[in-house]
């Protein structure tokens, strides 16, 4: 078969659902295609987007991917809801089972993989080189490379709507059900594939900020005078380039079993599906701490600045981070206490599980010390912080309760349990998130975020959020199980429906973040901040313009202190208005477009099993590369009137501004 599996039939035709949504995003998506070519915006897309390096217009880029992937991740959360308050006394609801369990998967993938790494790749990307006083990140050209596969990996789940099927599986696919035998078609290939070219983005990105941090800092910035969010983006980036190969080489067995008919997650043959299990988790914790731990740097920022004082306790954050990122590689076991490890071995691993406990409950009462006898300013940013400090200590008391192991098998695998990381996940990660919108959205598109619908936002955001997961610990103790689409016992049904409700609640609140932008937009000039440092900043992203200028900063700053720019103000620093040079920039290039898109073509190949189409795109892949070794165009210098031109304006508006 020259198109392999991929059939007349692999078109969900006979779901109704399906092919209403596909009918949306067909005419969505050609109005999309027609206003960009209506307008003109493609060649400029292409040139200022698509294939820039700046690690500034990448970490957008990211943000925007983690936005779109969000609505898709809601909309399946949403559907989950309404099934769960609908399937009582004997109704089957609206989806039948080998939709429903595509759709909790799919949520759990894309809300993992492609909205909250999106989301804090492309934080780290916008605002640690901007901390740091660095031009760009160590490798641009990676940068724009890694992200593109990571929207790669977000089509091939997009694509698996329409063409095919999602996995069945649960989102972390363990065998055997995720193996040939119960997962004959194409689903579980799609979530490989899909996390295999994301993967690679999201090691090499990790690799990069490694690389920027410990090599860019400006002169004077030691380990211990970075920023908070600096140090705990560092760190995340650490736990993602020790991790990442795991679930890679995880995966790649897993495709063995698939593809080569190995038997390594078997039980025959002498594989063992524990081993998958162990593999999968001792990626999977860290990846939980990859994600909040660059929020927890967020939330220093935002408080030290808010409340117009220094952190309290900057070194006891910096060593509660990096004790984090130990002790997350050795409590992976706790997934699994119910699977046979034994009362010693359960023991451990209950035990490294509430230490962690200790470093986490630091950084809190850092920041309430840091809030004690502030003048705490209420604005957007902080209230998303307050929110965050007791919604997240709520879910992390949960969490230090499943550690507990007698406790951990009456509650495994239930909806206390999706209680307890929904707790931690949107109240930590999401609130975390929305907190630094709140707070560099001036910096990056330099005019502030409109305050009565971020507010509405928030009080959406927060009453829905215990609305929907607050049933859930209740259900959880009564013992309902996860990733059930039927319920049978009516008196239960109340309590799904009140989530239902919460979950709109929580679509309110999203709508009213989006009304947000759109509003912020629409009366940018009424919300413009001249001068670059709305919030009256502490470290060096507020010292430049809003936006930034193409290179950062017109010459490195030096640094002194530990709150830079604070210091700097302090001691009446004075903006330099001449000596100003050419300046060194990277160049951009379209070949990580082209790279990212024969990866995603060769992982779609291998999906449909077109095997002449996955060797075809596997040697574009090596030719592309080496051909981008032969170009030499890789720099530019910014001439020094430019860079001239370019201060001497914002030396007007700061002028006029004051
Ligand atoms: C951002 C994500 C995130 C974070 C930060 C956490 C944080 C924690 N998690 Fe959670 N967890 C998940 C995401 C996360 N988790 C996910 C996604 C799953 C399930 C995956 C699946 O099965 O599908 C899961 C599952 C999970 C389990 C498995 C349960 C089971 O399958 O049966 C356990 C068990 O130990 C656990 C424990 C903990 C603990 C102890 C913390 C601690 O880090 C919390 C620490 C914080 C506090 C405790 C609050 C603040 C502290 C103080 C105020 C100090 C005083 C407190 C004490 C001394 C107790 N988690
Ligand atoms: C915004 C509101 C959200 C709602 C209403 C919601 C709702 C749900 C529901 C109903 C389930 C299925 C529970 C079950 O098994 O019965 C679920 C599972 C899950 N959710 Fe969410 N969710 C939300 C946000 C998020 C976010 C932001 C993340 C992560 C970043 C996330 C990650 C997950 C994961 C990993 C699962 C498990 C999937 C599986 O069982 O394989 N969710 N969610
Ligand atoms: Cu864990």
């Amino acid at each position: 078969m020259i198109f392999g599996r991929l059939t007349w039939d692999s078109f969900p035709w006979h779901e109704p659902i399906v092919v209403a949504t596909f009918v949306a995003v067909v005419l969505g998506g050609a109005a999309l295609v027609a206003a960009l070519t209506w307008f003109r915006l493609w060649g400029y897309l292409w040139k200022e987007w698509f294939t820039s390096v700046d690690h500034k217009k990448i970490g957008i880029m990211y943000m925007v991917l983690g936005l779109i992937m969000f609505l898709r991740g809601f909309a399946d959360a949403i559907m989950m809801r309404i099934q769960q308050a609908w399937a009582f006394n004997g109704s089957e609801g609206y989806l039948n089972a080998h939709h429903y369990d595509q759709v909790f998967t799919a949520h759990g993938v894309i809300m993992i993989f492609f909205v909250a790494m999106p989301f804090i790749t492309g934080l780290m990307n916008y605002i640690v080189p901007l901390q740091i006083g660095a031009r760009d990140v160590s490798f641009p050209f990676l940068n724009n490379f890694s992200f593109w596969m990571t929207t790669g990996g977000a089509v091939l789940v997009m694509m698996s709507l329409f063409l095919g099927e999602f996995a069945q599986t649960g989102w972390l696919a363990y065998p055997p059900l995720s193996g040939l035998a119960y997962s004959p078609a194409t689903g579980v290939d799609y979530y490989i594939w899909a996390l295999q070219v994301a993967g690679v983005g999201t090691t090499l990105s990790g690799i990069n900020l490694i690389a920027t941090i410990v090599k860019m800092r400006a002169p004077g910035m030691s380990l211990m005078k970075m920023p908070v969010f600096t140090w705990t983006s560092l760190c995340a980036n650490v736990l993602i380039v020790a991790s990442f190969p795991i679930l890679t080489a995880t995966l790649v067995l897993l495709s063995l079993d698939r593809y080569a008919g190995t038997a390594f997650f078997t039980n025959d043959f002498g594989g063992n599906p524990m081993m998958y299990v162990n593999l999968i988790w001792i990626w999977g914790h860290p990846e939980v701490y990859i994600l909040i731990l660059p929020l927890f740097g967020v939330f220093s920022e935002v408080v030290s600045t808010f409340c117009g004082k220094r952190l309290f306790g900057y070194t006891s954050m910096v060593y509660a981070t990096c004790t984090i990122m130990v002790l997350s590689y050795l409590v992976w076991l706790h997934h699994f206490f119910t699977m046979g490890s034994g009362a010693s071995v359960n023991s451990f691993f209950g035990i490294t599980t509430m230490i962690i406990s200790i470093p986490t409950g630091a950084k809190l009462f850092n920041w309430l010390f840091t809030m004690y006898r502030g003048k705490i300013r209420f604005e957007l940013p902080m209230m998303w912080a307050v929110a965050f400090m007791l919604t997240f200590t709520v879910g992390g008391m949960t969490g230090v309760l499943l550690a507990v192991p007698p406790a951990d098998f009456v509650l495994h695998n239930s909806l206390f349990l999706i209680a307890h990381f929904h707790n931690v996940i949107i109240g930590g990660v999401l609130f975390g998130l929305f907190a630094a919108i709140n707070y560099w959205w001036p910096k990056a598109f330099g005019f502030r975020l409109n305050v009565f619908w971020g507010k509405v936002s928030f009080w959406c955001w927060n009453i829905g959020f215990w609305l929907a997961f607050g049933p859930l610990y209740v259900l959880g103790l009564m013992g309902v199980t996860r990733r059930l689409r039927v319920l049978d016992d009516p008196s239960l049904q109340p309590w799904f429906v009140i989530a239902a409700i919460g979950a709109a609640i929580i679509a309110i609140g999203i709508g009213a973040m989006l009304i947000q932008f759109a509003v912020s937009i629409w009366k940018r000039d009424e919300l413009r901040d001249p001068t670059g440092d709305p919030w009256d900043g502490r470290t060096l992203e507020w010292a430049t313009s809003s936006p930034p200028p193409e290179y950062n900063f017109a010459f490195t700053p030096v640094v002194y202190d530990g709150d830079t720019w604070a210091d700097m103000k302090k001691n009446g620093y004075q903006r330099p208005l001449s000596g100003y040079r050419p300046i060194h920039m990277p160049s951009s290039t379209g070949a990580g477009v082209i790279l990212a898109g024969l990866a995603t073509l060769c992982g779609f190949a291998l999906i449909w099993y077109i095997w002449w189409l996955a060797g075809l795109s596997f040697i574009g892949i090596v030719a592309v590369a080496i051909g981008h070794t032969f170009n030499y165009k890789r720099d530019f210098y910014i001439p020094a009137e430019d860079v001239t031109r370019t201060e001497e304006e914002r030396t007007q508006i700061l002028a006029a501004g004051v």
